[in-house]
């Protein structure tokens, strides 16, 4: 039985696929798995028990992605599954920017009589706005939201010119070839009208719209941000629409900061907030959790390499150790000490770690407790898992 703890609303879409014959949720002190949406999980004292966080979602810096590496925890997130809702909202906003929609909404509301008609008629130039077909897009962050963003964009009729030092072979395959590839960020602001940025949060990105990068935009020019708070410097950017040196900021980044100015359209956090991109997450989630746990295959982790091999001895060990030199001659000779056969190996790293998975023919219980032992006192190894078929 794994103990799988929840926070935040998941969609029973995934939750359901924990069967309860294995999976206990939210049962005790004692987790083998984390399932979570937006709680951070910063400082927490991780149980010994952990074995693997899944973000139901893109981003994982609400959790402490390099404490758990050295745990040991596997975390795992879900590319793409709420790529679209994102997408949508981001198209949303960038319209909303263009016309004072809201504006002539909550005016309209505040007309009465029996000639609202009228009153609309000769009001509504108030709120005239402008188009977005025409203009230039600029996407900094060509993974699955900003390459939608990008296709999409272009198909309403924009320019469009996208920067990403980084994007996967399989992204750019699906990137429209009529997108114009940017060398730097600096090509984008210089060019677009409304730019919108796609990159995760983290030491690089963490403030990379400052001062230097606003002054940069054009005048009328409007920056969206779906892909964290933390990537815009705020002082620097009330400065910027204080001065009018760009038209507006939209945002899903709420920040008290942020509230009450007409320059700057703050949304509650709402990219992924649809029924479809919450079922899509929450199942994405349970399966790669449930796949991990069961099986010890890694799939969609953030900090551990990816392992998918079938599972045909009936007990197979999984080892997480530090990728440094001779951890699989130890691991194997601590084997062959006790003359278990090694049925299958698979030994990958990524960064300071690396994951062995070693299927073995059937064994003796004590002595493969007694092997156990011997692995996990090896220095390098962090942490050891038994599993049977
Ligand atoms: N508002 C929301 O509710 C919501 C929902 C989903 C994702 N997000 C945020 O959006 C981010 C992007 O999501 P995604 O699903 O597109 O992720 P993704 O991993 O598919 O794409 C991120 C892209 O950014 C690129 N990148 C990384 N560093 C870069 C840099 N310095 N300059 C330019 N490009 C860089 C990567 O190469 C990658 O192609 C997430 O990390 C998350 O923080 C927000
Ligand atoms: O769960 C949510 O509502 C937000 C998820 C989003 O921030 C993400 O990084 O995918």
């Amino acid at each position: 039985m794994f103990e799988i703890k929840t926070y935040n609303a998941i969609a029973p879409e995934g939750l359901n696929l924990l069967n309860a014959d294995q999976f206990a949720l939210n049962s005790g002190a004692n987790p083998d798995g984390i399932i979570l949406r937006s709680e951070k999980l910063h400082g927490m004292e991780f149980p010994e028990s952990l074995k693997a966080i899944a973000r139901a979602g893109a981003g994982v810096n609400n959790v402490p992605v390099e404490e758990c590496s050295e745990a040991g925890v596997v975390v795992f997130n879900t590319p793409g599954a709420n790529a679209n809702a994102v997408k949508e909202l981001v198209l949303a906003a960038m319209i909303m920017a263009a016309r004072p929609i809201k504006e002539g909404m909550e005016w309209v509301q505040t007309l009465s009589g029996d000639d609202v008609e009228k009153q609309v008629e000769k009001g509504k130039s108030q709120f005239a706005g402008t188009e977005i077909s025409g203009k230039t897009l600029g996407v900094i962050g060509l993974g699955a939201i900003g390459a939608m963003l990008a296709n999409d964009g272009f198909r309403l009729g924009m320019e469009v010119i996208g920067y990403d030092p980084y994007v996967s072979v399989e992204t750019a395959w699906n990137i429209n070839r009529r997108v114009q590839k940017a060398a730097s960020i600096a090509e984008v602001l210089a060019k677009a009208d409304y730019i919108s940025i796609h990159v995760p949060v983290n030491a690089e990105t963490k403030g990379m719209v400052d001062a230097a990068f606003l002054a940069q935009m054009k005048d009328n020019a409007v920056l969206l941000n779906f892909a964290r708070g933390e990537l815009v410097n705020t002082a620097d950017m009330l400065a910027a629409l204080k001065e009018k040196s760009i038209r507006k900021y939209v945002t899903d980044f709420a920040d008290e900061a942020l509230l009450h100015n007409d320059d700057i359209i703050v949304m509650p956090h709402l990219g992924a907030s649809t029924e479809e991109a919450e079922v899509n997450c929450a199942i994405m989630a349970a399966q790669t959790l449930k796949y991990f746990l069961e099986t010890g295959n890694i799939v969609n982790s953030v900090n551990f390499p990816g392992v998918d091999i079938a599972m045909q001895s009936p007990i197979r060990l999984t080892i997480v150790n530090k990728n440094i030199p001779n951890m699989v001659g130890q691991i194997s000779s601590g084997l062959a000490k006790y003359f278990i056969n090694i049925e299958d190996i698979l030994n990958r790293s990524r960064g300071n770690y690396a994951y062995t998975v070693i299927d073995i023919a059937e064994t003796e219980e004590a002595v493969l407790n007694e092997v156990i032992e011997k692995i996990k006192e090896i220095d390098g190894v962090v942490n050891v898992r038994i599993i049977r078929r």
